[in-house]
C-alpha cells in the first residue's frame, strides 16, 4: 500500500463582522468543515472573529473565545480575510492591510467595491492574492463569476434586472398585500435584507453600487458610482401602485446597463413592468437579472438576493475558491480594464415614460397635451382617460425616446394651462 499523503496545513480564515451574513458564514464553516476541507484540499481554520463589542452574546454559532477587538492583529495572521462588516471604513483599511500581508480577501461589500474597486484590485494584483466578491451583487445568485469568467469570451450588450431584495420586498408587499411602505420596510429590516442604514436600499444606492460593479465587469472598463444615474423608491405612492395595477403593470426597482455604439449608460430607477414580463413574477427579496451577449444571446439569473443564509452561500463559494488557491496553488481573475467606451449621461438613455396627470375637463385639452409631446418628437402609444370630479385623469404612455426629450416634454406639461397637475412620471421597461 502506498504512503498516505500528509494532509496540507489548515488555511487560516479571519472573519470581520459576525452580523446577519457573518454569523451564517461561521455556522456553515463549522457545520460543513469536512466537506469544505475535501473541496479545498486542506482544512479551513477560523483563527478569529473581529467584533466591535466582544462581550455581546452573538448566538450559538459564534464561539466567544474566537472574538477579538483587535482587527489588525487578526488580519496579520490570516491566509484568507472575510470582510462582512459593510461600510467604507474601517473595511477598506483592513482589506488593504490583509492584502499587503499576503492574505486573499472575500467580501460582500458592494459599497466598498463600487467606490474603491480599482484601489483594491491594484493592491491584490501587486501582492498576487485573490479578491473575490460574489455576494456583493445579487446575494446568493452566481452572477459576478459568470460575468467575470464564463462570459469573458463574449460581448455583453445589456444587463437588466432586480438587484435589491429590500426594495423588491417593499414594492411586492405594497402591490400584493396593500401594505404601507413603512411597514414593509420594517419587515425587510427584521428579515435581515436591509443594509445597516436602509436609506442605501430605498434611495437606490445599493442597487447603483451593484450596477457599477456589474457594468465594470461586463464592459471591461471602470464604471464609477458617480456614473450611475440613481433614483430610489421612496417617492412611490400607493396611488402609483394602484394605477400600475389598473394598466396590468407592476412597479419594480431596476438596474440597467447598456452598451450602444454611442457608449455606455448605467441607471437605477423604479419602472413599470408588464404583468406578463418574467420580472413581474419576482417576489419578496428575490432578484432576477437578464444578460444579453452577442454570442450567448439572452441569459436569465434568478434567486435569493438577500438574507443571511443565501448570502453566506455565495461567501462560502468564494472562500472555497481562494482557500484552494492558497492550499494547492492557482489564482483567480484580475481586473479586466482595457475598454474605453464613453459613459453617457442619463439624458442619452432610451426609455419610455408613463405620465399620469389631472387635466382640465374641457374640449381641446387632449389636443393641447398631444401637441406638447409632438413638439419634443415623443410619440404617444397609449392614452387612457379616467373621469374625475373636478379634473379628468389622463395616463399617457410614450414610445421609446431619449430621456432628455421625455424630460423636456414633462417640464412643458407641468407649465401648460391644460394640465392641472402631473401626478407621477414612471419609466416603462422590460419590453
Ligand atoms: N444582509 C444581506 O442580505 C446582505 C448583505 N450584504 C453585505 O454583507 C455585509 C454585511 O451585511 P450584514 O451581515 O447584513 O450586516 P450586519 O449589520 O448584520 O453585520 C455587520 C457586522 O459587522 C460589524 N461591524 C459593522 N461596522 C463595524 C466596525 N466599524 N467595526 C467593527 N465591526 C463592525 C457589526 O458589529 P456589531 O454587531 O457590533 O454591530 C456586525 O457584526 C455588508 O457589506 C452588506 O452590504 C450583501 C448581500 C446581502
Ligand atoms: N440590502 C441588500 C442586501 C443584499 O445585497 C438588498 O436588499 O438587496
Ligand atoms: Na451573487
Amino acid at each position: 500500500m502506498g504512503a498516505v499523503p500528509s494532509p496540507l496545513p489548515p488555511v487560516k480564515i479571519a472573519l470581520l463582522g459576525p452580523g446577519t451574513v457573518g454569523s451564517e458564514v461561521v455556522r456553515l464553516l463549522t457545520q460543513e468543515a469536512e466537506d469544505l476541507a475535501a473541496r479545498v484540499g486542506a482544512p479551513l481554520e477560523i483563527v478569529g472573529i473581529h467584533a466591535r463589542d466582544t462581550s455581546k452574546d452573538r448566538g450559538p454559532h459564534i464561539p466567544r473565545e474566537l472574538l477579538t477587538s483587535d482587527a489588525s492583529a487578526l488580519v496579520a495572521q490570516a491566509d484568507v480575510v472575510v470582510e462582512l462588516m459593510g461600510g467604507i471604513e474601517p473595511a477598506r483599511t483592513l482589506i488593504l492591510e490583509a492584502i499587503a500581508g499576503g492574505a486573499s480577501v472575500v467580501t460582500a461589500n458592494k459599497a466598498l467595491v463600487a467606490a474603491h474597486g480599482p484601489e483594491l484590485y491594484e493592491a491584490a494584483d501587486a501582492a498576487n492574492v485573490d479578491l473575490y466578491f460574489e455576494a456583493a451583487v445579487a446575494g446568493a445568485i452566481p452572477l459576478v463569476r459568470p460575468v467575470r469568467e464564463s462570459l469573458a469570451g463574449d460581448h455583453i450588450t445589456r444587463i437588466l434586472g432586480i438587484v435589491n431584495g429590500t426594495t423588491n420586498y417593499i414594492l411586492d408587499e405594497m402591490t400584493r398585500r396593500g401594505l404601507d411602505y413603512d411597514v414593509a420596510l420594517r419587515q425587510a429590516q427584521e428579515l435581515g435584507y436591509a443594509e445597516a442604514d436602509p436609506t442605501a436600499d430605498v434611495e437606490g444606492h445599493d442597487a447603483a453600487a451593484k450596477a457599477a460593479i456589474l457594468a465594470s465587469l461586463a464592459f471591461h472598463q471602470r464604471v464609477a458610482l458617480a456614473d450611475v444615474y440613481c433614483e430610489g423608491i421612496s417617492a412611490i405612492t400607493a396611488d402609483d401602485v394602484i394605477a400600475a395595477r389598473e394598466t396590468r403593470q407592476v412597479i419594480k426597482l431596476l438596474a440597467i446597463a447598456e452598451r450602444t455604439e454611442g457608449g455606455v449608460t448605467v441607471r437605477v430607477h423604479p419602472a413599470l413592468v408588464s404583468e406578463d414580463h418574467p420580472l413581474a413574477g419576482v417576489h419578496g427579496a428575490f432578484n432576477a437579472v437578464f444578460i444579453e451577449a452577442e454570442s450567448a444571446g439572452g441569459l436569465m439569473f434568478y434567486g435569493q438576493g438577500a438574507g443571511g443564509t443565501p448570502t453566506a452561500s455565495a461567501v462560502l463559494g468564494d472562500i472555497v475558491s481562494v482557500a484552494r488557491h492558497k492550499a494547492i496553488g492557482g489564482k483567480g481573475p484580475r481586473e479586466s480594464n482595457y475598454a474605453a467606451h464613453e459613459v453617457l449621461p442619463m439624458d442619452a438613455a432610451l426609455t419610455r415614460y408613463s405620465v399620469r396627470m389631472a387635466v382640465e375637463d374641457r374640449p381641446g385639452v387632449l389636443a393641447a397635451v398631444a401637441a406638447v409631446f409632438q413638439k419634443h418628437d415623443v410619440g404617444i402609444e397609449i392614452v387612457r382617460q379616467v373621469p374625475g370630479q373636478t379634473h379628468a385623469g389622463l395616463i399617457l404612455s410614450t414610445y421609446a425616446a431619449p430621456e432628455r426629450d421625455l424630460r423636456a416634454t414633462v417640464e412643458e406639461l407641468r407649465a401648460s394651462d391644460a394640465v392641472a397637475e402631473v401626478k407621477s412620471v414612471l419609466r416603462i421597461e422590460g419590453e
